[in-house]
């Protein structure tokens, strides 16, 4: 598809001895956010972690842009432009707020601009600079995970359900911010949170047992009562 930041074609990983993917395709549109629905197990964090290289897919092709990334390091991944926050979002907690972001940053310094966007979208980031992260709450630490993806401008960001555990109104602080950051990257979000995915998501696609049984619109789906208890009750139901 042309316009695809990224693709996947036909993408079959293993796990130790278990296929977990079998043959997953996708293609991630450039710009906005894009969503990957589906229940616990069904595949959605292999699906991204195969696209860093931290799982390789067995069979099949990732590619990034006009790169085949299938095969390639994960540094190198990192390099051409795409940031992950994983579920357990990836900080360390005996650093500081600072010291996190100082090392996402591929040249261990800061932009001032960019760190006064982070600020503006993350004020407790500027608040507890100097903090060490163990002690920020929950919405905190995942606001410091998404502030380390977004400390330089990356093409992509792949983000593994960032709503888990937080308060409704730390995920309306989430909305208003990951449409800012749609605004000059694009997102591959992950969730089970119907609500959360509907209010942003651009496209959907929705995985079971790692295999992709719906792609489209999410304006179709969200429109659709009868599609989404189709895909969705099953998996989505207590979220919603
Ligand atoms: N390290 C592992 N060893 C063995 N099996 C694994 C491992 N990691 C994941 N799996 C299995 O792979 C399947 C897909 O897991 P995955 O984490 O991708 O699902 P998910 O859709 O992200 O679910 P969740 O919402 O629970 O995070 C599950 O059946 C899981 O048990």
């Amino acid at each position: 598809m042309s316009g695809a930041i990224l693709r996947l074609d036909d993408v079959h990983t293993d796990i130790a001895q278990y296929h977990i993917l079998h043959g997953i395709s996708m293609n991630v549109p450039e710009g906005g956010v894009h969503v990957l629905l589906g229940r616990n197990g069904a595949g959605k964090t292999t699906t991204l972690r195969t696209v860093m290289g931290l799982w390789r897919a067995r069979k099949g092709a990732v590619v990034f842009r006009h790169h085949d990334i299938t095969a390639m390091p994960t540094p190198d991944i990192a390099r051409l432009g795409i940031a992950y926050v994983p579920e357990n979002m990836g900080i360390f907690g005996g650093l500081t707020v600072e010291e996190n972001m100082r090392l996402a940053s591929t040249s261990g310094r800061f932009d001032d601009d960019r760190l006064g966007r982070v600020f503006a979208l993350f004020p407790a980031m500027e608040k507890f600079w100097t903090k060490q992260a163990f002690a920020l709450s929950g919405g905190q630490k995942q606001m410091l995970a998404i502030s380390r993806a977004i400390i330089e401008r990356r093409e992509l960001i792949l983000i593994d359900e960032p709503t888990k555990g937080l308060a409704p109104a730390i995920i309306r602080n989430m909305i208003t911010a990951f449409r800012e950051i749609a605004e000059e990257t694009t997102i591959l979000l992950v969730e089970q949170n119907f609500l959360f995915a509907r209010s942003l998501g651009r496209g959907v696609a929705v995985i079971d047992d790692g295999r992709i049984v719906h792609s489209g619109g999410m304006a179709e789906l969200a429109g659709d009562e009868a599609l989404q208890t189709r895909l969705l009750s099953l998996s989505l139901a207590e979220h919603q």
